[in-house]
């Protein structure tokens, strides 16, 4: 598989192409939903599994709300595009959550039938090395670093990678944050716009980060 390739199997037909866009969540905003989306139309992906991180081990020291609030808000933030979908793997999972093994489980999930493509941003990339199991990482996907404003990222910031597993990519810049919504709801400041719709609504009626 070359870095954007199509691949064939011998029937004539191609391999299916997935992304995975690993987080928090905590909430979904539009930074999020613009990297899938450029990511998705960059590498021609067929689907873009959205997955809310169980218990992200290097945000232990910071409260994270309910897994089941993290995961409902992605799911309504992700229901209007045919193209996207939510996986439960990584909250169903107990114990801290890595990447290998949501990448494992999606594998198990969809078979081996398709490529697996990675979505992070660039803050997240460049902390790959520190992720647990990093070498095992690159077998299993194809890592794209989306750029993202406040975090600047280039060929040098990833010489240390597999260059042939990564893929640096400039999408639109929305200087949007999970940090700066819930710190606005708490201020009693819009959140409209920064983040569905639906997403503004959801936490007005569940009294999220008040
Ligand atoms: N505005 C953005 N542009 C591009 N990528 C983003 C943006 N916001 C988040 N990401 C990426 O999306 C993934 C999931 O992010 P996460 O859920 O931690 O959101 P966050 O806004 O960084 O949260 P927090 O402020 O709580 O740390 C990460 O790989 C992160 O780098
Ligand atoms: O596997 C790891 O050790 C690891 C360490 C930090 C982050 N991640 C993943 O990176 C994604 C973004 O994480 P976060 O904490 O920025 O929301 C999410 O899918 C996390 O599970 C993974």
């Amino acid at each position: 598989m070359t870095n954007t390739g199509i691949v064939w199997k011998n029937d004539g037909s191609r391999r299916r192409r997935l992304g995975v866009m690993g987080g928090t969540f905590d909430p979904i905003h539009h930074g999020h939903l613009v990297a899938a989306s450029e990511v998705g139309a960059r590498f021609g992906l067929d689907e873009v599994v959205f997955v809310p991180t169980g218990h992200p081990w290097q945000k232990a020291d910071r409260e994270v709300s309910l897994a089941e609030d993290r995961y409902l808000m992605t799911t309504i933030a992700t229901a209007s595009n045919p193209r996207f979908s939510v996986s439960r793997v990584d909250i169903d999972r107990p114990g801290s959550t890595y990447t290998l093994d949501t990448l494992h489980d999606i594998r198990a999930h969809y078979g081996d039938d398709v490529d697996l493509f990675f979505i992070t941003g660039a803050d997240a990339l460049s902390q790959i090395l520190t992720w647990h199991g990093v070498l095992e990482l690159f077998e299993l996907a194809h890592f794209v670093g989306v750029s993202r404003p406040g975090t600047p990222l280039g060929d040098h910031d990833i010489a240390h990678l597999p260059a042939d597993k990564v893929t640096l990519m400039e999408v639109p810049a929305l200087a949007i944050s999970s940090t700066d919504c819930r710190n606005r709801v708490q201020e009693r400041l819009p959140i409209w716009y920064l983040v569905p719709d639906g997403i503004v609504q959801y936490i007005a009626k569940r009294g999220l980060y008040r």
